[in-house]
């Protein structure tokens, strides 16, 4: 599996609570292949936003193993640890993140002002991933004064600015109507055939399987369907 992305083998985090362990992952094996959209599906509680937590270096496993582009996750120091989240993997969250003082275009600029791009650079850029999220002609807007699509749009843009290898969502819909639900659903397909990225995207929209080139099914921590890789992801180059 030399094309895999993202090898995850027998990764289990239990958490310690007052009631005693939580086996919120329990032996999760799986490989993803780069260029793929990947729907993470199961009920509340079945574990996924932990599993996302584990892939992109938020969470550390308590067994197991994960490696994204070639690195183990779990073996990082801190500063390793924030160049991949700076570097390769990239987070879009169901609350947006966005930095409410700043611009759209500001908040797309970020993760370009953290590595050091000079600022001509930087606002080449951020007018290109703009442009390729359809907004524009919103750069000088805050978010309060954007819709909910279009502040994930902003989102989605501020993720794509290092051009990461994987593309992390929880629940990227989960606020918006289905209408602009879907439409970013769409976007993030877009993205995933044309620049060859691959996303992992926890979602309860079941329409998703339909874009989706694996589905990984979660059940109580464990991995019910979707383990294996298939053969390649649908990058259109
Ligand atoms: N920090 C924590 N401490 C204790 N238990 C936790 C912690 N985080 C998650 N859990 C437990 O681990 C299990 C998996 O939680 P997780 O958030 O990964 O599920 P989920 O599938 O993302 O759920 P949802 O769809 O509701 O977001 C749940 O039983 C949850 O209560």
């Amino acid at each position: 599996m030399s094309d895999a992305i993202v090898v995850v083998d027998d990764l289990t985090r239990t958490y310690s609570s007052g009631g005693g362990d939580v086996a919120a992952l329990a032996g999760v094996t799986f490989s993803l292949p780069a260029g793929a959209l990947i729907a993470l599906v199961g009920r509340s509680g079945s574990g996924k936003t932990t599993l996302l937590n584990c892939l992109g270096g938020l969470d550390t496993p308590s067994s197991g193993r994960v490696v994204v582009d070639g690195t183990n996750v779990g073996s990082l120091d801190d500063r390793a640890r924030t160049e991949l989240r700076r570097d390769r993997v990239a987070y879009v969250f169901q609350t947006f993140g966005l930095v409410p003082m700043l611009s759209a275009a500001e908040n797309v600029g970020l993760p370009l002002r953290m590595r050091g791009v000079d600022s001509r650079e930087r606002e080449a850029r951020v007018a290109e991933l703009l442009d390729r999220v359809g907004l524009a002609d919103h750069a000088r807007q805050r978010p309060a004064e954007l819709s909910g699509g279009q502040q994930q749009r902003v989102a989605i843009a501020r993720a794509l600015a290092n051009a990461p290898k994987v593309l992390i969502a929880d629940e990227p819909t989960g606020q918006l109507d289905a209408e602009t639900g879907e439409s970013i659903m769409a976007l993030l397909e877009d993205l995933v055939r044309t620049q060859g990225m691959t996303a992992v995207i926890a979602t309860h929209d079941l329409r998703i399987r339909e874009r989706a080139d694996v589905v990984l099914v979660l059940s109580d921590g464990r991995l019910v369907d979707g383990g294996r890789m298939p053969a390649a992801g649908r990058h259109r180059g």
